[in-house]
C-alpha cells in the first residue's frame, strides 16, 4: 500500500542526503538506505528523503510503516539484534506486533549510525526516561538539518521538561526542526491498517506540514497545529487518566464512574496545559481528547490496563513485572503532579493516582478521595 492522499508537502531546507532506491529485498542492505548526492527538501515530487525511526517497539514498527506506507523507505533502529533480524528476514516484530506483516521498505539495523546516517527525518521512539541517554549517545550521529520528530507521550521525571524540551535541550536543536505527532494512535489498531488521524505539532508550520506530507496515507489522517505544549500535555497526561479510569475498571465501577473520571481528566489536563502556555483548542482536539477518549475506553491500552490490574488488587510490582511495554503514566504522573503544584494548578485526579502508586491510598480508596472533595464549579 503506498496510497498518498493530495498533500502539499512544502519545502522544508533539510541538508540531507537521500536513498538511492527504493528497497525490494528482505534483508537487503542498509547500506541501501545510506544517501547519495544532495537532497532536496523533504517530500518534494521526485525525490524521497531518507527516514530513520530510532526504537522499534509497538510505536516506531507501527510509525515506520505508517511512513513507508506513504511512499518513503525507513530504516529502524532496534536495540535488540533478534528485533531487526525478525524485521529484515521476515517483515515482523513478533514482541510488539504478533503476526502483523511490514510492508519490505521497513528495515532495521541495531547500528545506530547506519539507521541516522543521511536522514532528513529522524523519528524518535524510545521510553520517554530513556530519551535523554538515547540522545546523548546519537548526538554526534544525528544529521546536521534534520527534522526530529518525538512520537514519545511522557514528562522526564528528573527535570518535568516535556520531550522537545528534552530533544532541544540535550541537542541543542532548533526548535523550529522538532515535531511532535501524538493523537488517539493504538499502534496496533494503525499496524491493522485501521483508519485513524493524529495531529502533527511544531513552532514552524512548515515543519509540521513536512511531517504531516511524509506520513499521510489511506489509514493515518495527520492535522498540523503550531501547539506544541498543549499537544504534548494532552498525550502525557491522558496517560495518567487512563490509569484512573483503568483502576476504577479493576474495581468494578460502571460507565458512569469512568465517563466522570475521563471528563473530570480532561478538564485538570486543559488547566495545566493552559497554565502552561498551550491553547484550549488544541485540548479538545485529537491529541487532547480524541487520545483520552481511545486511552480510557480501549482493552489495547497499556496504561488503562496497569490501572485495572492494580485496581483488581495487584501490587505495582506485579504489575509492572507482567507489563512487557511502556506504560508512560506511571514514571511521569509524578512530574506531572509536581508541574502542577510549581503552576499552581489543582490536578486531584493526577494526585490520587501518584498516591496510589506510591502506596499512600489503598486503590479502593480512590474514588471515595475525589468524591469528598469541596464542593465547587464545574468550570474552576
Ligand atoms: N504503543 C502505542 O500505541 C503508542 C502510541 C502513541 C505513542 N506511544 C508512545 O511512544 C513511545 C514509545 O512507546 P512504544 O509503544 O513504542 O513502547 P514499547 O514498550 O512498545 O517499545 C519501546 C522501545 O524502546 C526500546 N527501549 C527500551 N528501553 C530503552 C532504552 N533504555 N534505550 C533505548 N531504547 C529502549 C525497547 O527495546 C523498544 O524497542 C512512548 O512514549 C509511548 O507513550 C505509544
Ligand atoms: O497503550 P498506551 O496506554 O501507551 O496508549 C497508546 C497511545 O498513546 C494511544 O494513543
Amino acid at each position: 500500500m503506498s496510497a498518498r492522499p493530495q498533500s502539499s508537502a512544502p519545502s522544508v531546507p533539510l541538508a540531507a542526503t537521500e536513498p538511492s532506491a527504493e528497497p525490494s529485498a528482505a534483508g537487503s542492505s542498509a547500506a541501501e538506505h545510506s544517501a547519495e548526492g544532495e537532497r532536496g527538501p523533504g517530500g518534494t515530487a521526485g525525490q524521497q528523503p531518507a527516514v530513520a525511526v530510532m526504537g522499534s517497539g509497538s510505536w516506531g514498527t507501527t510509525f515506520a510503516q505508517v511512513v513507508a506506507d506513504a511512499g518513503t523507505p525507513v530504516m529502524l533502529w532496534s536495540r535488540r539484534e533478534e528485533v531487526a533480524r525478525a524485521i529484515n528476514e521476515q517483515h515482523r516484530n513478533p514482541d510488539y506486533l504478533g503476526e502483523l506483516r511490514l510492508p519490505t521498505a521497513v528495515r532495521a539495523t541495531t547500528d545506530p549510525a547506519e539507521a541516522l546516517r543521511g536522514a532528513a527525518f529522524v523519528v524518535l521512539a524510545v521510553p520517554a526516561q530513556s530519551l535523554r541517554d538515547n540522545l546523548a549517545a546519537w548526538r554526534e550521529l544525528m544529521p546536521a538539518g534534520a527534522v526530529l520528530i518525538s512520537l514519545m507521550k511522557g514528562i522526564e521525571r528528573s527535570t518535568g521538561l516535556r520531550m522537545s524540551q528534552v530533544i532541544a535541550s540535550e541537542l541543542g536543536w532548533p526548535s523550529e526542526r522538532i515535531a511532535v505527532v501524538s493523537g488517539p494512535n493504538l499502534a496496533i489498531e494503525i499496524a491493522g491498517r485501521q483508519p485513524t488521524a493524529t495531529v502533527v505539532a511544531a513552532s514552524s508550520l512548515p515543519t509540521a506540514e513536512a511531517v504531516a506530507g511524509l506520513t499521510a496515507n489511506a489509514y493515518f489522517r495527520p492535522y498540523t497545529n503550531e501547539d506544541v505544549i498543549g499537544v504534548e500535555f494532552g498525550g502525557a497526561v491522558k496517560n495518567v487518566i487512563a490509569l484512573a479510569v483503568g483502576m476504577a475498571s479493576g474495581l468494578g465501577l460502571g460507565d458512569n464512574s469512568k465517563a466522570s473520571i475521563i471528563t473530570r481528566g480532561l478538564a485538570e489536563t486543559t488547566r495545566l496545559a493552559l497554565a502552561a502556555g498551550g491553547r484550549q483548542q488544541t485540548l479538545a482536539g485529537l491529541a487532547g481528547l480524541g487520545d483520552l477518549v481511545a486511552t480510557c475506553a480501549s482493552p489495547l491500552s497499556r496504561n488503562r490496563t496497569v490501572g485495572e490490574l492494580l485496581g483488581q488488587g495487584l501490587s505495582l510490582d506485579e504489575v509492572v513485572r507482567q507489563t512487557k511495554q511502556t506504560a508512560e503514566g506511571v514514571k511521569s504522573c509524578a512530574a506531572i503532579l509536581a508541574l502542577g503544584e510549581e503552576l499552581g494548578i489543582d490536578l486531584p485526579i493526577t494526585e490520587a493516582v501518584v498516591n496510589v502508586l506510591d502506596g499512600r491510598l489503598p486503590v479502593a480508596e480512590l474514588p471515595a478521595g475525589l468524591l469528598s472533595r469541596k464542593l465547587k464549579s464545574e468550570h474552576q
